[in-house]
């Protein structure tokens, strides 16, 4: 008599990670449960008027509606991908500009660790190749900052998204823009 299985059958849009288990920080969540995603999409579109005014907020709200219900689960990839760029451009935004050896030194064992250690694993594997061929520019803030730039952008690229104005690092991540909204 076969014994019975206790193992949860595989999600739809699921990778594994390579212990063979299921890897939610590998995966968006909209991918492996897209049924959520489409209907908390109507309900918000639903409440909307069709000006862009509204739909852009029905949109806001359906990402903040997700985030809130899932605030206390596992990251999934883009929610660790955008904490990671985050603490990656922040760390870049104030980091010297004439860094001791030292801090450069650290600061190459940051980002030569992620392609061993960032757990959604494809992109680990890809962010290794990159910077086999641009390595990181750790000779001080303004360049390194731009670096991560190009970096971030080549991920934008891959994933079709618009790239990014990399003389507005310093806004986006140390400054904030010059009308004062996030002062
Ligand atoms: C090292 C690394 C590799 C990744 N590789 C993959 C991959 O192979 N496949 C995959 O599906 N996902 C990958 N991701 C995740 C992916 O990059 C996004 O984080 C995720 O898809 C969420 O995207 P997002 O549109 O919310 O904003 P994100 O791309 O996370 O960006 C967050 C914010 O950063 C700002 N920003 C955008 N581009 C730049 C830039 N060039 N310079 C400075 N600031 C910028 C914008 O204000 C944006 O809102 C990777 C993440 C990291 C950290």
């Amino acid at each position: 008599m076969p014994e019975p299985t206790t193992a949860k059958p595989l999600a739809p849009g699921m990778i594994l990670g390579p212990d063979g288990k299921p890897c939610r920080a590998c995966t968006a969540f909209r991918n492996w449960k897209p049924a959520i995603a489409t209907r908390e999409q109507a309900r918000s579109n639903a409440s909307a008027t069709p000006s862009g005014a509204m739909t852009a907020i029905a949109a806001t709200s359906t990402s903040a509606f997700l985030q809130n219900k899932r605030a206390n689960c596992p990251p999934d990839s883009e929610e660790l991908g955008r904490a990671t760029w985050t603490f990656l451009h922040t760390t870049a935004a104030y980091y010297p500009e004439k860094p001791t050896p030292t801090q450069r030194a650290n600061m190459l064992t940051l980002l030569r660790s992620l392609p061993t250690l960032y757990p959604c694993s494809h992109c680990a594997d890809d962010f290794g190749e990159d910077i086999k061929v641009h390595p990181p520019d750790v000779s001080g803030r303004a360049s390194l900052s731009r670096w991560l730039c190009d970096r971030h952008n080549e991920v934008n690229k891959k994933l079709g998204k618009e790239s990014f104005d990399c003389a507005k690092t310093d806004e986006r991540w140390k400054d904030g823009p010059a009308d004062g909204s996030c002062d």
